[in-house]
């Protein structure tokens, strides 16, 4: 079977650097293209690109994300930065567009999809839930995305089992002080020298706490996550966000 043509939008970050290693690395796909800030998405194109893998900055991949569904190539999206709005917008374009994929995966590392799995399903059980999320400090936005949408699972879980907010006395503090708020689950950053993305998803009841805690050492971490999406993503139309949706996972 011929290989599958893929292109990498952010060739030149932390994780483009890798996914070209990745992707060269793969008997069954072909790098045709290697994007950096300045150059033409139209090379994309000119390239013969079936599938393009997109790791910029969340101020760049919802402009990428318009050109190249509107020209038909697959997207597997590891840029943080989608929102409701966004994501709404990017469905409709895709609609436009009846068989292309598009992955949005907050997160590739097969222990984070498992992390955030495992989290929609404790938080029913628990009272109390918050996330913590500790990235190197170059990282651009907070919370991660990967933090965000663990407290959306969260949120709904518990949303859906009848349950509120978390107990919560605090009447007096410092702005900030208990973190960002998704869907009513609190999400605390940490940024230090030394880490490169990390998360901890806190459950508490009375007399006890489960821990859920996931560790990417390195960003090799996410290299078979991101081959996985390629290879499937043509099988998906739509829009899907969530490595986990291509898993099976139950
Ligand atoms: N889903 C997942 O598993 C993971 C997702 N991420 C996310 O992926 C994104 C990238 O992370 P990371 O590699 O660490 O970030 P980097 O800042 O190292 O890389 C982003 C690269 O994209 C380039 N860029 C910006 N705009 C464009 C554009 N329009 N066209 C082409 N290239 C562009 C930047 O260039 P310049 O330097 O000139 O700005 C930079 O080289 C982030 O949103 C991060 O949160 C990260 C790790 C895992
Ligand atoms: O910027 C990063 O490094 C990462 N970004 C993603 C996120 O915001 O969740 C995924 C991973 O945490 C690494």
């Amino acid at each position: 079977m011929a290989a599958l043509k893929v292109a990498v939008i952010g060739a030149n970050g932390r994780m483009g650097q890798q996914a070209v290693a990745a992707i060269r690395q793969a008997d069954d796909l072909e790098l045709v293209a290697e994007v950096s800030r300045g150059d033409d998405l139209t090379n994309v194109v000119d390239a013969g690109a079936q599938i393009a893998v997109e790791l910029t900055v969340p101020a760049s991949t919802k402009e990428n994300l318009r050109f190249l569904v509107g020209q038909g190539i697959h997207c597997v999206v590891g840029t943080t930065g989608w929102d409701e709005q966004s994501l709404g917008a990017l469905r409709e374009q895709a609609a436009a567009r009846p068989g292309v994929g598009v992955l949005i995966a907050p997160n590739f590392s097969i222990g984070a999809v498992l992390a955030m799995h495992f989290a929609a399903q404790a938080a029913r059980f628990f009272e109390s839930a918050e996330v913590i999320e500790l990235h190197h400090p170059n990282k651009v936005d907070a919370p991660s995305g990967t933090a965000v949408h663990t407290a959306e699972g969260i949120a709904a879980a518990r949303s859906k089992a009848g349950l509120g907010a978390s107990p919560d006395a605090t009447q007096h503090g410092l702005d900030g002080a208990r973190g960002a708020v998704v869907g009513d689950v609190h999400i605390h950053s940490v940024r230090l020298r030394g880490l490169v993305a990390h998360e901890e998803i806190l459950f508490g009841s009375p007399g006890e706490q489960l821990v859920i805690r996931t560790d990417s050492f390195d960003r090799t971490s996410f290299m078979p996550g991101i081959l996985t999406a390629v290879r499937s993503v043509q099988d998906h139309p739509g829009v899907t966000v969530g490595l986990d949706k291509y898993l099976d996972l139950r």
